[in-house]
């Protein structure tokens, strides 16, 4: 059976054909483009359009490469972000990246209306400029309500492309349940706060769960494709709650999804909103029927694709291994930044403010690209540890292995550096396990499997992981004591 998983990142988005024989599952790369935040007029924004063109001609590739019919689409992306339609299916907005600065220039207006805490006590998500509710009360705060008392639907970024491909307009719950509006408690949109920043309830869609088939394919469309037509299947629309569906997870253990952001976190039975979670900006996040995820968003890979973007506009060309490889031999524990430092959350100069934060820290920059490259990375490493324990303090549960998936699985130093400051030993691998994830729900859907464990059971016997072993561990506790001092980490 073929079943086509569409993933769109922050910095890139792939289709990968899944190739399903009732015992193994195999992936091949159909399509890969790139996908960058674009500045225009003080905003940023994503091309909806190029992507769209992507996912198609992603589509015809895949169709080409599949040797019988094509059975399903499953769409996953970043979450928060969305546009709004009307009636006729046409764009009234484009679409905003979550980056976007609007929602910091609106902050003190929103938290007037409602105060952070008590959102966080509605909602168990994270407190974040780039929350979906943060996003629709800036826009209310910059006298654009007109626009949410006038449109027909607001679909996140893969209903949207959902709404594209078969015409049906709904809300997929792993994706509106990091949104800040969605209440666990009731399993529904919160009123309290959609009043309080006037977001019309009936611009936002009905809520599906995981699995369920949002409808074939549109005549127009297949016409257009010189396809068959296929079913468009609601995965875990939320990358990250389709990456850890594919984490395959014997026992507790922490789930880092390593990606454009890092994703730290651990699946628990059910939400757990208490002040030590807000105090420590943990999120609470939906997942396929009765999994949730606690979890903390660390800065990620953006801060080293940025260094990369950074070099690249002065004319030096380096690869990731390249940029691993000068971090490998650069001086160790010669710098340091918090990486969720919010200065580094916009794009571009991340040299520069790795050099300004350094400075105000320790007195001293690093120069080279090895060495800010590995500034960055030992620190990622440290705040991962510091993610994990503040998880295990909420959680009443020990987490004493960690699971590396995603791209930044195959980052050799850091999945090593993860490991020593982290004191775990570490399993990184599926660098594709967002897609993974996504293809395990359209095989459920579509009755292939029985049931989700028979479905990681296949992952496990599918692909390969690498173990790391942590090394040097009492220079790392060392340094990660004075990490916490540097940064006054509780
Ligand atoms: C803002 C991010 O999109 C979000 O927190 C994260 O969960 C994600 O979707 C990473 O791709």
């Amino acid at each position: 059976m073929n079943c086509l998983a569409f993933d769109l990142g922050g910095s890139g988005g792939k289709l990968l054909l899944g190739r399903f024989d009732g015992e193994r599952l195999s992936l091949e790369e159909a399509h890969r483009f790139g996908n960058y935040p674009i500045s225009l007029n003080a905003g940023l924004y994503w091309d909806i359009f190029h992507i769209y063109n992507q996912l198609n001609l992603g589509v015809r590739k895949a169709a080409r490469l599949a040797a019988g019919p094509l059975v399903s689409l499953g769409l996953d992306t970043f979450s928060n972000d969305f546009a709004f339609i009307d009636r006729q299916g046409e764009l009234l907005t484009p679409l905003r990246c979550y980056r976007d600065p609007r929602t910091e220039r609106h902050r003190d207006a929103i938290y007037a209306k409602m105060a952070p805490e008590k959102l966080y006590e509605l909602t168990g998500n994270q407190i974040a400029p780039f929350n979906t509710l943060m996003q629709l009360a800036a826009m209310q705060e910059a006298g654009q309500g007109y626009l949410l008392e006038n449109a027909y639907k607001m679909l996140f970024t893969p209903d949207l492309l959902a709404h594209f491909l078969t015409g049906e307009t709904v809300a997929e719950y792993t994706i509106a349940s990091v949104s800040q509006m969605f209440d666990f408690r009731t399993g529904d949109w919160n009123d309290a706060i959609l009043e309080a920043y006037r977001i019309p309830r009936r611009i936002l869609g009905p809520l599906v769960q995981p699995g369920t088939a949002i409808g074939r394919t549109k005549e127009a469309y297949n016409r257009e494709l010189g396809s068959a037509g296929f079913e468009v299947i609601a995965v875990c629309e939320h990358d990250t709650a389709s990456a850890f569906l594919a984490a395959v997870s014997r026992g507790d253990r922490a789930i880092i999804s390593s990606g454009t952001w890092s994703l730290v976190g651990t699946e628990v039975a059910a939400p757990i909103i208490e002040p030590a979670g807000y105090r420590y900006n943990i999120a609470n996040e939906g997942g396929l029927a009765g999994r949730h995820r606690l979890l903390r968003n660390v800065m990620g890979l953006w801060i080293i694709q940025q260094l990369q973007s950074d070099y690249h506009r002065q004319g030096a060309d380096y690869s990731f291994a390249e940029m691993e490889a000068a971090a490998g031999q650069a001086a160790p524990f010669a710098h340091r930044i918090d990486p969720d430092d919010p200065l580094f959350f916009s794009p571009e100069g991340m040299a520069d403010k790795i050099r300004r934060k350094c400075l105000e820290t320790d007195g001293r920059a690093p120069q080279t690209m090895g060495e800010t490259v590995r500034c960055a990375a030992e620190s990622l490493a440290f705040k991962y540890r510091w993610a994990i324990e503040k998880i295990e303090q909420l959680s009443g549960k020990a987490l004493p292995c960690i699971n590396i998936v995603g791209g930044g699985s195959k980052d050799k130093l850091l999945c090593q550096f993860t490991a020593n400051a982290c004191n775990r030993p570490v399993l990184a691998g599926l660098p594709h396990a967002t897609a993974l994830g996504n293809i395990l729900l359209q095989l459920l859907a579509n009755r292939e499997i029985a049931g989700i464990e028979q479905g990681k059971a296949v992952i496990a016997n599918s692909f390969p992981i690498a173990e790391y072993q942590p090394r040097q561990t009492r220079l790392w506790e060392e340094k990660y004591a004075e990490f916490k001092e540097a940064f006054h980490l509780e």
